[in-house]
């Protein structure tokens, strides 16, 4: 299979019999690691921990001890569940948004009709699995074998934290986390057809040819409808709010309440203003306009040659096949402007009345008032300050209800328009497109459990760490994943799911707010384009965080994946299939991680950077992973060692995935804690060998593999092993055929 050629079929097993030196017993206990007071909040998202424990030699012959704990996360079943929930939420408020659309031409009307159909049994579909979830109250863990489970779709698999805590003489302790988790994927829906990275670019392209029947909006359009709208949602109940106060503080005769709720009012009118000044709705407005029964074609649309032409960013939008764009006498462009700047105007009518009151009231009660300059004003009389105490709410109520009603009709315009754009996307694309957002939802949220849990754990270890904090606020935090898939068979597919799911979390960013029950679990909020985490810390953990932080500024990561595939399947791939997928992912994200790397050196204080530099060389760390992914060589694992150490220097969240996390994951993970050993710790050399079989025939991955599959070996044959690097391979009897 390739490496026999090469010479590395000798080390298929190991003999261990004589691993006097390498005790191992198991202990039940975990070890916080990181000060008793993390452990309530930890031992609440981590749940049945395993804990083996290791003594090695050192190279100057005295004993290091190792504890390796891993443990499941009940954020492998809450995470899915509060994203569902949202998802329900996202989606029955934009079936509304279409229900309101308002009367359409049959043609638009029937493409509703069959939209909504299929929207609302999404919805349905989404519902019942929240419901099933919810009966697996106080579950932490999905096996491997659940993997295709419909039900269980949205959990991760196999999701651990391994954990190796290092107590070596002369060496202050040191803690080495990896969450270990199954590739996020879609395996319930199979990957016949590929994953969402092939099947997201067909789907766009496909979508851009189907001019004739739908407007094309581009996925940046229909990202920026989706923004608009929900800015919307948000925005107008805000300033409803700040009217009321306003009204409130008028009521109460309150200058200084006054101005403080006017400026409230100015700051979230002025944002809602903003939120429309984008073309899209412009163009959103004119295309809605035409498929009104009103908007009656006037000259038949202009045959598209290329996609490109379809698109309605500059031009008025095209029209379906039976409509065609109105002439310009048919629609008032300049009517939206009037609608739209009646709230600023009516907003200035606001703050110019407030001015008025303040300033009337302070001349009255400076008996006489006071000119512009501040001159007393010698005139005994004057008709305007001499007028008793005003009624302010009066005054202001009137300007208060013109201003609202002219947002409402902003609201009402734009609303309607932008979810038209939305209308094209999903009638476009039926079903598909709603099986692909299925299919990424999926894949996104068992890669956000994992992530979460990730960032949990990091926050938790690393809290007492201020150059941590900094860099968390200042430059975020990078996560890398190691992929161990193969560019072979459904291994593609999932390798395609894993890229997007893993570039999606871009979309997330993480609030850390203070507990302020025994609830820890952390609460999601936003939308399918932007999620915000909230992680919550006890009081006095969470007032020693920097002030950034404490103010709730958000948090953001910088996911990152290599792959190399290293089974059997990657030896055909490399033979006779195609390995440009994994060399492709390689080279974009080896892209992102060095500019999370430049960013990193831009943004940290200059003496933290002096003295990381004296530390590391992250320069040449990155040359030499830049240099192996050039160099395309087979199974080249240097890619994960070197991706793996950039990221621990980097202060990130390691990540180490395989189809199932259990067999290809635990090797990945037992050589990385072994390597650490030796390269960190002075672990003795003639002890490497036998330190890696200890900790895969004994250690916690044996427990890992027994609880997916209730048996202890790894899924592997002799022929299968011959393929594997060298160092992949566990000992003899550790391994064999296993009902997976
Ligand atoms: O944990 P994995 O490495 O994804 O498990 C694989 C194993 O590597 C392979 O040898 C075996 O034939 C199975 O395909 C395992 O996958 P399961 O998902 O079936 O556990």
């Amino acid at each position: 299979m390739g490496e026999i050629e090469d010479g590395e079929a000798d080390h298929v097993t190991t003999d261990v019999q004589g691993q006097k030196c390498a005790l191992v017993c198991g202990c039940a206990a975990p070890d916080g690691g990181s000060g008793k007071e993390n452990l309530p909040f930890l031992n609440a998202v981590l749940k049945n921990p395993v804990c083996k424990l290791y003594r090695f030699p050192t190279s100057d012959n005295k004993w290091m001890r190792i504890r390796e704990q891993m443990s499941e996360s009940i954020l492998s079943f809450h995470i899915p569940k509060e994203l569902i929930s949202l998802h329900i939420k996202e989606d029955l408020c934009r079936n509304q948004e279409l229900k309101e659309l308002g009367e359409l031409s049959p043609h638009w009307d029937n493409l509703r009709k069959n939209v909504l159909t299929h929207c609302d049994q999404m919805v349905n579909m989404y519902q019942d699995i929240l419901t099933e979830l919810s009966k697996e109250t106080g579950s932490s863990f999905k096996s491997s074998s659940s993997k295709g489970e419909k039900t269980l779709e949205f959990v991760p698999i196999n999701l651990h934290l391994q954990r190796m805590h290092v107590h070596s003489p002369h060496l202050k302790d040191a803690l080495y986390d990896v969450i270990t988790v199954g590739a996020p994927a879609a395996h319930f829906q199979g990957f016949k057809n590929g994953g969402l990275r092939k099947l997201l670019h067909r789907f766009e392209m496909e979508r851009r040819n189907t001019g004739y029947q739908f407007i094309y909006y581009s996925p940046e359009n229909t990202a920026k409808a989706k923004e608009v709208l929900s800015n919307i949602n948000q925005l107008q109940p805000l300033i409803a709010t700040h009217a009321d106060l306003l009204l409130n503080s008028a009521s109460q005769h309150s200058p200084d309440s006054l101005k403080n709720s006017l400026k409230m009012l100015s700051e979230k009118t002025e944002l809602f203003v903003h939120a429309f000044k984008d073309q899209l709705v412009r163009s959103a407005l004119l295309a809605l306009y035409t498929a009104r029964p009103g908007g009656v074609p006037k000259k038949p649309p202009s045959p598209k040659s290329s996609a490109e032409d379809s698109c309605p960013q500059d031009a008025p939008p095209p029209v379906g096949r039976q409509d065609s764009i109105p002439h310009h006498s048919d629609y008032d462009e300049e009517e939206w402007d009037r609608v739209w700047a009646s709230v600023g105007k009516s907003l200035n009518c606001i703050i110019d009345m407030v001015d008025k009151l303040i300033a009337r009231d302070g001349a009255s009660e400076g008996g006489g008032g006071s000119s512009k300059d501040g001159e007393k004003d010698a005139s005994p009389v004057d008709p305007i300050t001499a007028h008793p105490r005003e009624d302010w709410y009066e005054q202001l109520c009137p300007l208060i209800r013109a201003l609202q009603d002219c947002m409402g009709e902003v609201v009402n315009r734009a609303k309607q328009s932008l979810a038209f754009v939305l209308l094209q996307e999903l009638a476009a694309g039926l079903p598909q497109g709603l099986m692909l957002t299925l299919r990424r939802d999926v894949v996104f949220s068992q890669a956000l459990a994992g992530l979460v849990c990730g960032f949990i754990i990091k926050l938790h270890t690393s809290l007492h760490d201020p150059g941590f904090l900094q860099q968390l606020h200042t430059v975020g935090l990078v996560v890398q994943y190691e992929g161990l898939l193969s560019t072979y068979s459904d291994e593609i597919g999932m390798l395609e799911d894993m890229a997007v799911g893993i570039s999606d979390l871009k979309k997330v960013a993480f609030k850390i707010i203070e507990a302020k029950s025994n609830d820890v679990l952390p609460v999601i909020t936003g939308r399918r384009e932007h999620y915000v985490v909230e992680v919550k810390l006890p009081a006095r953990l969470f007032e020693a965080l920097p002030p950034p932080v404490r103010e709730g500024q958000l948090l953001h990561v910088h996911p990152v994946l290599f792959n190399v595939g290293i089974n059997e399947q990657q030896t055909l791939a490399d033979r006779f299939g195609d390995v440009s997928l994994q060399e492709s992912i390689n080279q974009e994200n080896f892209e992102l991680l060095k500019e999370y790397y430049a960013v990193f050196m831009e943004k940290m204080p200059p003496d933290y950077i002096s003295h990381f530099q004296e530390q590391n060389d992250l320069k040449g760390l990155l040359e030499n992973l830049h240099q192996n992914i050039q160099a395309k060589k087979r199974k080249n694992v240097e890619i994960m060692w070197l991706a793996a150490t950039i990221c621990r220097k980097l202060n990130g969240i390691r990540f180490t995935c395989c189809k199932s996390a259990k067999d290809r994951t635990s090797m990945s993970v037992t050589l990385e804690q072994c390597s650490i050993l030796r390269d960190e710790h002075q672990l003795h050399k003639d002890f490497f060998i036998r330190a890696l079989d200890c900790m895969r025939r004994e250690g916690c991955r044996i427990e890992n593999v027994l609880k997916n599959v209730k048996c202890r070996k790894y899924a592997f044959n002799m022929l299968q092993l011959m393929a594997f690097p060298k160092y992949y391979r566990p000992p003899e009897g550790t391994y064999g055929k296993a009902d997976t």
